[in-house]
Formats: structure tokens, C-alpha cells, sequence
């Protein structure tokens, strides 16, 4: 399939339990797809929506409305309405998601962090390795750490193991939470050409990126979220 995620007329509001159950609608008719090859940006103000729309993408929010396709081993899974234990098949195998914090597992170290969704998947101890540690070299993060486990390390060097994890499987669709946040000029330069990178492989991209320069160099295009809003849809 060509475009291996569609989503279509997506709601999501939350019920603040300690607030009386005060409904907050966050946002309504979402609708859009990512073709292979391409990088979506989603764009507008703080507090649009932008982090909420991937957080449901990936499974991380409940969905009260609508429906996500995404193509996973030949067949198309609805991510709003699947059961958990595919949602987690379809992490492993088809979806990847690099978030903006790196949740550290302790006494894990940074070259087995990394490593760990390929192993996930069946391949080799030395294979997955190697990879991890040919990312880890492009992404500048000096040699001495990668036997430590990260917690201790800095805002940037944490992004970077993460931004490794994240792109070292071939997963045919990434999202990408401000991957680029923490970063030097360096860094997010390695960050724009490795997102070039997937793009020629034909994985459909999806991302929010505040730093303009980055987000110029790897959209395609940009998706106004306010248009989902559904406090704009009802004013
Ligand atoms: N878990 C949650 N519980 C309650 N409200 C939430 C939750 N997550 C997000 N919100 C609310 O949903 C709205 C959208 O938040 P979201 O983080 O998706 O916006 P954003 O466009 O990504 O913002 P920013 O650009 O500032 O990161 C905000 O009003 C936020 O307060």
C-alpha cells in the first residue's frame, strides 16, 4: 500500500475526574494520511493538540472517535479500536515512535537501550550490537558512555540514545515528538539527514517539530492542527 497510515475523523477529549468530570475537547475530525516516502509535520499553537494526536496514534491515549489504519504485515489494523496485545505487535514489528524523553530502565546500558527493539524482533546479540553502535557514532555520543547506563547522562546526550532506539529498526512508519528539542546545531543536522535517510527508504514519517530550521528541511508538508479544533469548529 502506498499509504501505509490513514486516519479518519479522530476525536479526543479528556474527563478531568478531580475536576467534576469537566470535559476538555482537545480535538475532533482528524483526518489525514502519510504516503511512504513522505513527512508529515503537524503544526499550530501550544496546546493545539499536536503531542495528544501522536500520544493516540501510538496507542499511549485512549481514542474517543474515529479510526487509525495502519498497514502491519500486509493487513490493515485499526489502531483506535485494537486490542492491546496487537497494538503492542504492531509497536514492535510496523510502528516506531520517538518520544521526547528517554524513559530510562536502570542498570540497562546506553548500547543495550538501543539494541533492544532489534533484539526484540529476533535479531542477533552482535548484529543488533553493531547497529546500535554505528548509530550511536553518527549521533556524536562519545565512546565512553555507551556501556553506562543512561540516567545520569545530559538532556541531549538522553535524546540522542532515544533518537537511536527509535530509528534503528526498519519500521515501515515513525513518529517523531520533537526529536530534535535538546539538541546542538550538530546533532539535529545528523537528526535531518537521518530522517532523509527514512525517507528514502519509503517509511511514511510523522513528526512535530518547533525549531523551524528542522522542521523547513525534512516536511513535506505541514498539517495545520488547529483545523481540528473543535473549540474553533463550534466559535
Ligand atoms: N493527559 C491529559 N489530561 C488532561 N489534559 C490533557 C492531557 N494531555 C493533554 N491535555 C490537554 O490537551 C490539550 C492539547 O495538549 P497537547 O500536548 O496535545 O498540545 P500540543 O499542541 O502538543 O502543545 P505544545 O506545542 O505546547 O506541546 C492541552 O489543552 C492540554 O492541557
Amino acid at each position: 500500500m502506498p499509504t501505509p497510515l490513514v486516519v479518519s475523523e479522530v476525536a479526543k477529549s479528556f474527563t478531568m475526574h478531580l475536576r467534576d468530570g469537566i470535559t476538555l475537547p482537545v480535538v475532533a475530525g482528524v483526518s489525514f494520511s502519510v504516503k511512504k516516502g513522505e513527512c508529515v509535520v503537524l503544526g499550530g499553537p501550544s496546546g493545539v493538540g499536536k503531542s495528544s494526536i501522536l500520544k493516540m496514534l501510538y496507542g499511549n491515549y485512549a481514542v474517543d472517535a474515529g479510526q487509525i489504519l495502519i498497514e502491519h504485515r500486509g493487513r490493515l489494523v485499526d489502531l483506535a479500536s485494537a486490542a492491546p496485545r496487537s497494538v503492542l505487535e504492531v509497536r514492535r514489528d510496523t510502528l516506531g515512535y520517538v518520544s521526547q524523553f528517554l524513559r530510562v530502565v536502570p542498570r540497562v546500558s546506553a548500547l543495550d537501550v538501543v539494541a533492544e527493539p532489534l533484539l526484540a524482533r529476533g535479531v542477533s546479540h552482535p548484529e543488533a550490537s553493531e547497529k546500535a553502535s554505528d548509530l550511536l557514532a553518527k549521533l556524536n555520543l562519545p565512546r565512553e558512555l555507551w556501556q553506562l547506563p543512561p540516567a545520569t547522562f545530559s538532556g541531549g546526550e538522553q535524546q540522542r540514545v532515544n533518537i537511536a532506539r527509535g530509528f534503528i529498526t526498519d519500521h515501515a512508519v515513525l513518529l517523531l515528538d520533537e526529536p530534535t528539542a535538546s539538541l546542538d546545531a550538530q546533532n539535529r543536522r545528523v537528526v535531518v539527514e537521518m530522517i532523509a535517510g527514512k525517507k528514502a527508504e519509503g517509511v511514511a514519517l510523522l513528526g512535530i517539530f518547533h525549531d523551524e530550521e528542522v522542521r523547513d528541511a525534512v516536511a513535506d508538508r505541514i498539517l495545520d492542527v488547529s483545523a481540528f479544533s473543535p473549540r474553533k469548529a463550534a466559535a
